[in-house]
């Protein structure tokens, strides 16, 4: 039985990844051991097997006791230990949510729907480092897996909406407590229904501007507002979670050798925890719209194509439609006016799951099949 230690697993995207594994039985038949940062010989949590009290996720000696380290508890976590435990000869293998060791040559970058294929040559191969994607970078090829197959796409811009999440749990209270301040800023107004929208308008701007608004983890007003750059900046003038669209993508299929140029903007807005994106894709020919639609929804289980109309999308194509699912819906589906090989696309995704914790889970079970 596979000896798997969990670290990061009361965090946010660890609290999704252990709710998952539960769902689907994925405790029966490991040996899971919990470890942490911070509560040293506390009680694990219920999963419905016995599991001894929390240990140390510093301990190298208890670690290499492990066949398989799954961590959510971030790159911070990651650079302290990975190559402390690697250096000490352990072959065990390394499952990550965090971004540090994503472009390392040894790490393979997990999403199997997309590339099993890749996955399992690199098992052969005899990898031991699994990591989860970027989220929007997952998100993409759940919702356009068809055209990637069939090396459909010669080009493409995504532009994002990211939620909150994406940034922490931190964030995402702070975008709540926000959003009542600024209704709390015009409660009297919003009562009287002959009350000036301009003077309401007024109040909230003042609101958010305002010194006391609460911004310490933005840095700036999200709500009723948005802020068009997500991570660190690169020399390139890309944001960070820009530059990964190419990089990411493209070695999680495999072509490095031969990527296909994707960049765009990368821009937080104050949905909760789940991520869309707007597509601009030039097509390598003309491929008739039906084409496209049955290629992307044969592509995996879980991407559902949204007609493009009005109710269909509203109703479907939102972050409050597919938060807590495993679906990717992708609509807006139509060419652009630049020509027939230009497709324009918008796709939706809970960022927490098969943007964080649905790869990780889903490659433990890959480990467990061998
Ligand atoms: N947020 C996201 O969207 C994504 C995050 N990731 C990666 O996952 C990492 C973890 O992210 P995230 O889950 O958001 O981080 P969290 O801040 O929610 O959790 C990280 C750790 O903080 C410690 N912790 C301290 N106080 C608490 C508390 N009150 N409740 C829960 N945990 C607490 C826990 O460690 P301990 O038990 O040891 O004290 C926990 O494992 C990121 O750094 C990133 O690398 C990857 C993809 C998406
Ligand atoms: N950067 C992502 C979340 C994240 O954790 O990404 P990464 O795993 O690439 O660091 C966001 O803000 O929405």
């Amino acid at each position: 039985m596979l000896k798997v230690g969990f670290i990061g697993w009361r965090g946010m995207v660890g609290s999704v990844l252990m709710q998952r594994m539960l769902d689907d039985g994925d405790f029966k038949g490991i040996e899971p051991i919990f470890f942490t940062t911070s509560q040293v010989g506390q009680a694990g949590p219920d999963v419905g097997v016995d599991v001894p009290p929390l240990q140390d996720a510093f301990d190298i000696e208890s670690l290499k006791a492990l066949d398989v380290v799954i961590t959510c508890q971030g790159g911070d976590y990651t650079e302290k230990v990975y190559g402390d435990l690697r250096q000490s000869g352990w072959k065990g293998y390394w499952i990550d949510a965090a971004s540090t060791l994503r472009m390392d040559e040894a790490a393979t970058i997990v999403l199997d729907p997309v590339n099993r294929d890749v996955i399992d040559a690199q098992l052969a191969r005899g990898a031991r480092t699994f990591v989860g994607g970027n989220c929007t970078v997952s998100l993409m090829l759940m919702g356009l897996g068809g055209l990637f197959e069939a090396d459909m796409i010669e080009w493409m811009t995504s532009m994002t909406y990211q939620a909150a999440s994406g940034s922490g749990a931190k964030h995402m209270r702070e975008l709540l407590n926000q959003m009542g301040g600024l209704r709390d800023s015009v409660t009297t107004e919003l009562a009287d229904p002959a009350s000036a929208i301009l003077d309401i308008d007024r109040k909230v701007t003042a609101a958010m501007r305002a010194g006391e608004f609460p911004i310490d983890n933005f840095a700036a007003p999200l709500a009723g507002s948005l802020l068009p750059w997500i991570d660190k900046p690169m020399e390139s003038g890309q944001s960070k979670e820009e530059w990964k669209a190419s990089v990411e993508t493209n070695k999680i299929l495999g072509l490095q050798d031969n990527p296909i140029p994707i960049d765009g903007l990368c821009v937080r807005i104050g949905a909760m925890r789940s991520h869309s994106q707007a597509f601009t894709i030039k097509l390598r020919r003309d491929v008739p719209i039906d084409e496209i639609e049955d290629r992307l929804a044969r592509h995996n289980d879980w991407v559902k194509v949204i007609p493009n109309d009005k109710d269909a999308t509203i109703e479907g194509l939102t972050p409050s439609a597919v938060t807590g699912t495993l679906n990717v819906p992708v609509g807006r589906l139509r060419k652009l006016a630049m020509g027939g090989d230009y497709l324009t696309a918008f796709t939706v995704g809970d960022q927490l799951l098969w943007g964080a914790a649905e790869p990780l889970k889903r490659m433990l079970r890959i480990l467990r099949e061998q």
